[in-house]
């Protein structure tokens, strides 16, 4: 992604390539058979932070945020990738060259309750970094701290008092203080809002923004709240699974064109934004553990706009289904466990106890019991309800394909049923895997439909290839 405004700016922070694994080998058959289970928490991000400006961060909880606010100041030691702050690598940096580093980059954390120290007094909390740091000492200290103090809105006379005697805005208002004693350059904002209240958060943000503006400071702004980000934030990045799909200049990244997960957060904000131009997709599912991520675009597993194979002439809605459909074929280990939640029989919106689709359903109840003709013809109709599979669907070579796989489903042939909607059924966002496309001035977007060179009705590239090779 090129900067609209040149290189003029030396970016304050430059973190390039990070990745951040976390080692979750469990138990003794896992070790005795060699076997890694590596959560690939932070996977392969790039990003710039200018001076006084704010990078909001936003993704679902487990995409990585935490990990990666932890990487970036090097209280987790990144697997790859460098963080350059003015030019220097913290990550190649000793652990008391960090240490010292950490004068400049600070980090507020989102439960200010158990990140401050119950056994010292807040003055005790904001005085110690000037202590660490051999900044200020005796009545210095004392002069500094009160003024750190009142700087965040706090009585100098709160020095005395315990982190539990103040309120949770209050406690927030402390650990910014804390974070401010050491004059940074930097402050990663960890969720620093999201256990407050409405109307505390807002005074929060207020006093953050004020800071800014006085100190010049930049800010990595952590959030799963897309209004926060947006009040915020200068440029955002939207995070998934450990990867940016998304970052731009926040009025860029809140109109079109969306990458599908930035218009599916959006879409999910109860009331309205003024920018939102979306048609309300809709998001569903959770993110997908990062011990084994999705082949290809991560996202394709719950994407509402995903890319049909050209092979076939369906509408993106029901190739949906029949991704839908396939996933949970490849999880399910019997018939019962094949649907998970399934909210209604009918249509008719009445919940349904267990949620599991069972064989027995199928089995029409004025006949014998086991598998019939008709019971069959009920279980294909029962499966077709419940992911929104047309009957029959529009091309005759999907239907046959489908109509074949729910025959094996019925049979609690799950393994094949599986293969064979493997088989059929491939977007080309599963086999690639998309890097970042330039669509604006500083906006990029991670998702096939941007790449020029790829072709959806064709389902190739300009060269004539299919979205194979890459995929992860
Ligand atoms: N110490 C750890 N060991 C193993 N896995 C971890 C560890 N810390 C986090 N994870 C996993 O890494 C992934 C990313 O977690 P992380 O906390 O960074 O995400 P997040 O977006 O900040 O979510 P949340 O908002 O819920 O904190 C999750 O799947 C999480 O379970």
């Amino acid at each position: 992604m090129s900067d609209d405004d040149g290189d003029a700016v030396e970016p304050v922070l430059r973190v390039e390539g990070l990745e951040t694994h976390y080692d979750s080998t469990e138990g003794f058959l896992d070790r005795l058979l060699g076997r890694s289970r590596r959560v690939r928490a932070v996977d392969g991000v790039d990003f710039d932070l200018r001076a006084g400006e704010t990078l909001g961060v936003v993704g679902e909880s487990g995409c990585g945020k935490t990990t990666l606010a932890r990487s970036v100041l090097g209280l987790v030691e990144p697997t790859a990738g460098s963080v350059y702050h003015r030019g220097e690598d913290l990550t190649a940096l000793s652990s008391a060259e960090l240490r010292d580093r950490r004068k400049d980059l600070q980090y507020v954390f989102q439960d200010p309750l158990s990140s401050l120290n119950p056994r010292l007094t807040a003055g005790g909390i904001v005085g110690e970094p000037l202590d660490v740091h051999g900044l200020a000492a005796g009545a210095e200290r004392d002069e500094r701290v009160r003024e750190l103090l009142e700087t965040v809105g706090l009585k100098p006379n709160h020095a005395a008092r315990y982190p539990h005697e103040f309120s949770g805005g209050q406690r927030q208002r402390l650990g910014i203080a804390r974070a401010l004693a050491v004059d940074p350059e930097v402050i990663v904002c960890d969720e620093p809002v999201s256990a407050l209240d409405a109307s505390v958060q807002a005074q929060i943000l207020n006093l953050l923004s004020d800071l800014q503006a006085e100190f010049g400071l930049a800010y990595v702004f952590i959030a799963h709240d897309l209004r926060v980000i947006e009040h915020v934030s200068d440029r955002v990045a939207v995070m998934y699974l450990g990867e940016f799909v998304e970052r731009g200049p926040t009025e860029t990244v809140f109109e079109p064109p969306y990458h599908p997960y930035t218009e599916a957060l959006l879409s999910a904000i109860p009331e309205p934004d003024p920018l939102w131009e979306g048609d309300g997709i809709r998001l569903t599912g959770t993110v997908p553990s990062p011990v084994d991520p999705p082949s290809g675009c991560r996202f394709h597993t719950r994407c509402p706009r995903l890319v049909p194979s050209a092979e076939y002439d369906l509408s993106g809605e029901t190739w949906r289904s029949l991704t839908d459909l396939k996933l949970r074929a490849r999880e399910a280990d019997g018939v019962t466990s094949l649907t998970a939640a399934r909210t209604s029989r009918e249509g008719d919106g009445s919940p349904v106890d267990g949620g599991a689709l069972d064989p027995a359903d199928a089995i029409d109840p004025a006949g014998p019991t086991g598998p019939t003709e008709a019971s069959r013809e009920t279980f294909d109709a029962l499966v077709r309800e419940e992911f929104g599979l047309p009957d029959p669907l529009s091309d005759p070579d999907a239907e046959a394909a489908v109509a074949e796989a729910i025959d094996a489903l019925r049979d609690d042939r799950i393994g094949e049923a599986a293969e064979l909607l493997d088989a059929a059924f491939v977007s080309p966002c599963e086999r690639r895997h998309p890097t970042e496309y330039d669509v604006g001035a500083d906006h990029g977007i991670a998702c096939l439909r941007y790449d020029g060179e790829f072709d959806e009705e064709a389902g190739t590239f300009a060269d004539g290839s299919e979205p194979a090779g890459s995929a992860e």
